[in-house]
């Protein structure tokens, strides 16, 4: 595993759907994969990067130069496989130094079949993806690079694009399955798995709820027969206009009373519940250092990001829920570009943020977002006793 490998690896080559075209070298799987390239900004937590289910369908890209250094081990996986559709890295580290790590990242990438590619220049690319936003890219190697550079653009215009996509199928749990509260119990959160990261569901374990897991499949019917004491729709791939069903299973369980959190993906069909849009951003916030304002508190946190899509409000003032659930305000916004970073209802009981306070990679600043969900249910809890 720690052996060094002096050896050039193969040539492989990043091509982008307006035909800009990168040289590098096979990196993990070798083969040809296409996605949306976007690029994350994490100096740290590669790991927690690549198992995170929001990335399906992408092709990522590490602005941090030097990648692999701290291998990769189990604990700090956050769901079952990685998922990104390929990665792309400048300089891979030749070695694995960490006393943690159980495998190398090129191995792990092998291991689930993501092609990647490094030896690029990331800053250019970034620079290029900046100016003229996220789009479709391909990486090829071995046999594929026996096509032509026409060919291969070809395969990635051809490909699908990220607007409009659903990606929820594939990255959902097929069955339910519970975690056990730990401590005080709170009650019972039903968590939609829209590729739910592991750090999240321990979060919530960790405030005294009975975590019950549920295949994105679910329905409303489903959901409220199981008498929840809250509900929670999490991160997820794919884009929130895509998710109509999913949106329809809120609003009626929102009905019903229920107390609900939403992260990322669960922040944006809450803003769709409400009646409100979504739109896509040009490259998105993805890193572990961004920026947001909580307009309640005036304190800034720096969050953990990973997002390409948002819900299209003002930051300032109230708005009436077109869909009759009441006054709506966003509650926190990004201090780099002032887009929607989180809404709170006034006249029911729902939250959510567009960032993520699971904090898997990144600074833990937002944790506090689990313990205002926790004093949320108990004080709805505590209401319904008194039949309030
Ligand atoms: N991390 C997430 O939940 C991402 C949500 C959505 N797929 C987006 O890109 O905006």
């Amino acid at each position: 595993m720690t052996s060094p490998s002096f050896r050039p690896a193969p040539r492989a080559v990043l091509v982008l759907e307006d035909g800009t075209r990168f040289e590098g070298r096979a990196y993990g799987a070798t083969g040809r994969t296409v996605g949306e390239l976007v690029f994350a900004t994490g100096m740290t937590g590669y790991q927690e990067t690549i198992t995170d289910p929001s990335y399906a369908g992408q092709i990522v890209m590490m602005t941090a130069p030097h990648i692999g250094n701290t291998g990769v081990n189990d604990p700090d996986r956050e769901s079952r496989r990685n998922w990104v559709a390929g990665f792309v890295v400048r300089d891979p580290s030749r070695i694995v130094s960490n006393f943690r790590a159980q495998d190398s990242l090129d191995s792990d990438l092998v291991a689930d079949g993501i092609v990647g590619i490094s030896g690029v220049d990331t800053r250019a690319i970034t620079r290029h993806i900046r100016s003229a936003g996220s789009m479709r890219a391909g990486v090829f190697s071995g046999s594929d690079l026996d096509l032509s550079p026409s060919e291969q653009l070809d395969v990635v215009t051809r490909s699908e694009g990220m607007a409009g996509r659903n990606l929820s199928a594939e990255v959902s749990t097929d069955h339910p399955y519970a975690l056990p509260a730990q401590g005080e119990r709170v009650g019972t959160v039903a968590v939609l798995d829209l590729g739910v990261k592991q750090s999240t569901l321990n979060y919530l374990a960790e405030r005294g709820f009975e975590v019950q897991v549920l295949p994105q499949t679910v329905t409303a019917d489903h959901v409220l027969s199981l008498a929840p004491d809250a509900l929670f729709f999490s991160n997820g791939p794919g884009d929130p206009a895509a998710s109509e069903a999913h949106v329809e299973l809120l609003r009626t369980v929102l009905r019903a009373g229920v107390p609900y959190f939403g992260i990322c993906f669960g922040n944006q069909l809450l803003g769709r519940a409400l009646g409100f849009g979504t739109y896509k951003l040009p490259f998105g916030h993805r890193g572990i250092n961004q920026p947001v304002l909580d307009k309640a508190t005036g304190r800034v946190e720096i969050t953990s990001q990973n997002h390409g899509f948002a819900v299209d409000l003002p930051v300032e003032g109230r708005h009436t829920s077109p869909e009759g659930f009441g006054e709506v305000e966003v509650s926190h916004y990004s201090l780099n570009d002032q887009v929607v970073e989180g809404l709170v209802c006034h006249d029911i009981r729902a939250f959510s943020v567009q960032y993520h306070p699971e904090s898997a990679a990144g600074p833990h600043d937002a944790v506090y977002l689990f313990d205002r969900f926790r004093d949320m249910v108990a004080s709805a809890t505590h209401a319904k006793g008194e039949g309030k």
